[in-house]
């Protein structure tokens, strides 16, 4: 094959930086937040990407960061965590929020803690900065929730409510899976690069339209109306789609040093 054929003719390799969501995405969706199961050959995979592609992988994800590290442990990757809420940087200093938004979203939680006196299978999730209403295992009361999560954020505008799977949450007015990508990308070893963000829900969009104007793409997972240009089938597929990326990264390293640009 000739260098043009494999595109190694001192042409700059394509560096790519990859963004992933966590449930429905690396992860199968279970009925609690707290009954995901993660493959057990997942955290490895993942390392062997992050490595292929100089550390410019980050999950952004409705969960706290610390839930992530949990879940892909013994990893710590760079994390946005809570919708944009809280940042784990990728030389590990952490973002947090203003103390004032955490007690507010507290507050809020606490605002709807009135709905789980009767034991109807609703959850009220709380995060710092941000809190999660489900109600996948009653959803004849999605309605409720709505008006429910309505009311209780009705008298602070510092908050924003947005609909995912079987769940409504509130969080931070302004922050979203689009600010954390367009934040990342600001900053080594994103900067430069193309990114590509790999999600299955609503609160993804934000991210897929963030990835695309920076020159990327958003690839959705499943069905659904979306802003995403690519679309993956299921959660099997995303793992060989961060391998396959990862390979990719290292072919192109290695075609770069074997043909360094004249
Ligand atoms: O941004 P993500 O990583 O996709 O997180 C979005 C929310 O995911 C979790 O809730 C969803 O997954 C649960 C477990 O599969 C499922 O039971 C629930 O119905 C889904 O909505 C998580 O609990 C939330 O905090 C995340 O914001």
């Amino acid at each position: 094959m000739s260098d043009v054929e494999t595109g190694a003719a001192g042409a700059a390799p394509a560096h790519l930086a990859v963004f992933t969501d966590f449930d429905g995405t690396l992860v199968e969706i279970a009925e609690r937040p707290e009954d995901v199961e993660v493959a057990p050959d997942l955290p490895e995979s993942i390392a062997d990407a992050v490595e292929k592609l100089d550390s410019a992988f980050a999950v952004i994800t409705g969960r706290e960061i610390d839930v992530i590290d949990h879940y892909l442990s013994p990893l710590h990757l760079p994390v946005a965590g809570a919708h944009g809420s809280q940042r784990r940087r990728a030389d590990g200093a952490i973002e947090e929020l203003d103390p004032e938004i955490v007690e507010a979203a507290d507050a809020l939680a606490r605002r709807l803690e009135p709905l789980l006196a009767d034991n109807l299978g609703l959850i009220v999730e709380r995060k710092r900065g941000a809190v999660a209403l489900h109600y996948r295992q009653a959803p004849e009361f999605e309605q409720a929730c709505k008006v429910a999560m309505r009311e209780a954020a009705r008298f602070d505008d510092r908050f924003e409510l947005v609909e995912g799977k079987m769940v409504i949450e509130a969080r931070p007015r302004g922050l979203s899976k689009g600010t954390a990508l367009r934040a990342f990308m600001r900053e080594k070893p994103f900067a430069g690069r193309i990114p590509v963000f790999i999600g299955d829900d609503t609160t993804d969009e934000d991210a897929f339209i963030a990835a695309q104007e920076l020159g990327g793409v958003g690839i959705k997972l499943g069905a659904g109306p979306t802003a995403a240009r690519m679309r993956i089938a299921d959660v099997a597929s995303v793992h060989a789609l961060i391998q396959g990326l990862g390979d990719i990264a290292a072919r192109a390293g290695r075609a770069a040093e074997q043909h360094p640009p004249a």
